[in-house]
C-alpha cells in the first residue's frame, strides 16, 4: 500500500541557489510501508527532505501526501500520521523529559502511555525523567527522541542517523526494533545514514 508520496516538489533555502538550481526540482518520490535508506553525500539533501515530509519546511510547489492526507491543504491531519527524529534542539527545552513525553503522547491521537513507558524500560530512561531535555546528554537525547519515534503510532517515521551517539546495547535494542516485520509491515520508516543500515531494506533512495 503506497503510504508516502511526493509530486513534482521544487524547494530551495532563500538567497541559496545552489550552482544556479533548486536543492529539489520535480522531485517525484513513492514510498510503501518498510525500511527506506535515504542516502547521499554531505549536503545532498537528505535533512532537508525529512523536514519537508515531516511540514517543519514547506515546499515552493508540489504535493506531498501521507495515506492520502496532504500536507499543505490539511496541514494539522497530515502532522498527526507523521514524526520527525532529528537532531535539533527541542521547540520546548525548558521541559523536562516526562513532559515531553506527556506532551506528545497527548499530540498524537492513538498513542499509548505503556508503549512509551515500554520504550523507556529499554532505553533505561527512567533516571532523567525529571531532568529538563536540555541538560540530558548526547546519548540520553537520542534515547529520548528514540522512544518517541518508535513508541507513537505514525504511519510515517523520519529517522536521521538513528545509530548516531547510541551505546552498543542501545544500538542492538534498536536494531531489533526497526527490523521487527510487524513495525515493517503496518509502518514506513524512513532513515538517513553514511553507513550501510544493516537492516532489511524495502528501498534505497540516493540523493
Ligand atoms: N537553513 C538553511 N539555510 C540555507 N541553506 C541550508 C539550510 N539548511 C541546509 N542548507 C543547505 O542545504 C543543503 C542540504 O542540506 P542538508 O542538511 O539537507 O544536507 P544533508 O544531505 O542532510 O547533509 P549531511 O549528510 O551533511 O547531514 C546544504 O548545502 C546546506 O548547506
Amino acid at each position: 500500500m503506497l503510504m508516502l508520496a511526493i509530486d513534482h516538489l521544487n524547494f530551495e533555502y532563500a538567497g541559496h541557489p545552489y550552482a544556479g538550481r533548486p536543492l529539489f526540482r520535480q522531485f517525484g518520490l513513492q514510498l510503501e510501508a518498510g525500511i527506506t535508506w535515504l542516502r547521499g553525500e554531505n549536503g545532498a539533501g537528505k535533512t532537508t527532505l525529512m523536514k519537508l515530509i515531516a511540514g517543519a519546511l514547506l515546499p515552493h510547489t508540489g504535493t506531498i501526501t501521507v495515506a492520502g492526507i496532504d500536507s499543505q491543504q490539511q496541514p494539522l491531519e497530515y502532522r498527526r500520521h507523521i514524526h520527525y527524529c532529528g537532531g535539533d534542539t527541542p521547540a520546548l527545552p525548558w521541559l523536562t523529559v516526562r513532559e515531553m513525553f506527556d506532551l506528545h503522547v497527548a499530540l498524537y491521537p492513538g498513542a499509548d502511555g505503556a508503549a512509551l513507558n515500554a520504550q523507556l524500560d529499554a532505553f533505561r530512561l527512567h533516571g532523567v525523567l525529571e531532568q529538563p531535555v536540555t541538560t540530558l546528554s548526547l546519548g540520553q537525547h537520542k534515547k529520548m527522541q528514540l522512544s518517541l519515534a518508535l513508541a507513537l503510532p505514525v504511519a510515517v517515521l523520519l529517522i536521521d542517523e538513528p545509530f548516531n551517539g547510541l551505546d552498543v546495547a542501545a544500538v542492538a535494542y534498536l536494531r531489533t526494533q526497526l527490523a521487527d516485520p510487524a513495525r515493517r509491515a503496518r509502518q514506513c520508516t524512513v532513515l538517513t545514514s553514511h553507513l550501510e543500515p544493516d537492516l532489511p531494506l524495502a528501498q534505497t533512495i540516493q540523493l
